[in-house]
């Protein structure tokens, strides 16, 4: 079975393989010991605190075949972002130059960096691994967040995004920051990008535009990839779409690419999915489904067919291993929603 479950330190080597294979531009897994070794002692006391609101928490989750034991992706949670080290943006406005003696009428898109999004809970770190990228794993993977957060919402912030990979090659080029390189750092975009993942970013408020940009002042191939998503991270695009994430204008400073938000409760996984009693049955079968024990250090998902969701008793029947595999007794209670 593939079980979703809090990272702990003995998963330290399939962490860095997987901040190998993520690549230029996946800034929040720079290879980088220490800190991947600090983010698995954050999570690892993040879901260990108690809590009735969110500061500067960060929950890291590994996907693991219980069977091979092999580690298949992982994904995360910052509960509120901007809090310790400031959160940018670019926000993309609209501005109007009009002459009626001359009957010219331009409207203008302006770039104002901002810091509006602090406070609010980030969804980040989705990386499947590419022979896993098949069937319901990804599916899964993206939306068992929302469950996790459904269940423990005086943790998050009311609202939620996501930053989204902007266009880069894969020799970590991205156009949008080739332009801000020509004329404002001299510093190459992966060695710009590695230092924000490490939370260094004291020389963004030292080196970038202090003023607001004209969006047509900048190179063409700058504008092109403005609020575009890298190919490999369409998929992930396509699934906060689903789920109602919608991009209000927000911008990366360094790549360009998107920031998406939406409101927790209205998170489609979050509206319905339905907290049900276990009964712990064999040969059941069903609809695909994931189903998490609502835990938090304990914390466990996972999806199978072994299930099936009886609305009128909210009872869900699970067979012994799924039971098994999310340690729960008949009775206990658990979130469910159909893949
Ligand atoms: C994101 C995942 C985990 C998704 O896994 P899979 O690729 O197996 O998912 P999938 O089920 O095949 O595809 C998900 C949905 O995207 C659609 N889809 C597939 N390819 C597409 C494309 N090129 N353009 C548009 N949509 C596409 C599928 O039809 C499906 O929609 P239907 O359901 O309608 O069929 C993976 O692709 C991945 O690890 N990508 C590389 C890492 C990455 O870039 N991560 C995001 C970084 S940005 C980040 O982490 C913040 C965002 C976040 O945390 O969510």
């Amino acid at each position: 079975m593939q079980i979703l479950r809090p990272i702990t330190s003995n998963d330290f080597a399939a962490f860095k393989q997987i901040a190998i294979e993520s690549g230029h531009g996946f800034t929040s897994l720079p290879v980088d010991d220490q800190l991947l070794q600090d983010k698995i002692s954050r999570s690892e006391r993040s879901f260990s605190k108690q809590l009735d609101k969110p500061f500067d928490e960060g929950y890291v989750f590994v996907l693991e075949d219980s069977e091979t034991g092999e580690i298949m992706g992982t994904t995360a949670i910052e509960a509120a972002v901007g809090m310790q080290v400031p959160l940018y943006h670019y926000h993309m406005g609209k501005t109007v130059h009009h002459s009626r003696t001359l009957d010219v009428y331009n409207t203008v898109e302006i770039l104002s960096m901002c810091n509006d999004y602090t406070g609010c809970s980030e969804i980040c770190t989705l990386f499947l691994r590419e022979p896993f990228r098949k069937g319901l794993a990804g599916r899964f993977l993206s939306r068992s967040r929302f469950v996790f957060m459904a269940d423990h919402e005086a943790r998050f912030s009311d609202t939620v995004i996501a930053e989204m990979r902007g266009v880069s090659d894969s020799q970590g080029n991205s156009p949008f920051w080739k332009w801000l390189q020509e004329h404002f750092f001299s510093i190459e975009f992966p060695q710009a990008d590695h230092l924000v993942g490490l939370g260094d970013k004291v020389f963004i408020s030292e080196l970038m535009p202090k003023y607001p940009i004209y969006a047509n002042l900048l190179s063409q191939d700058a504008q092109a990839v403005i609020g575009k998503v890298h190919e490999k991270t369409k998929p992930a695009l396509k699934l906060l779409e689903k789920e109602g994430f919608e991009h209000r204008g927000y911008i990366d400073l360094f790549d360009a690419g998107p920031t998406v938000e939406a409101k927790l409760k209205n998170i489609r996984t979050v509206q319905r999915s339905v907290v049900a009693a276990v009964n712990i049955t064999s040969d059941v079968s069903g609809k695909a489904r994931a189903i998490s024990n609502q835990g938090l250090a304990n914390f466990r998902a996972t999806f199978t067919d072994k299930c099936s969701y009886d609305s009128t008793t909210n009872t869900l029947n699970v067979e012994p291993c799924v039971a098994q595999a999310l340690e729960l007794s008949n009775g206990d209670l658990v979130r469910t929603f159909t893949l």
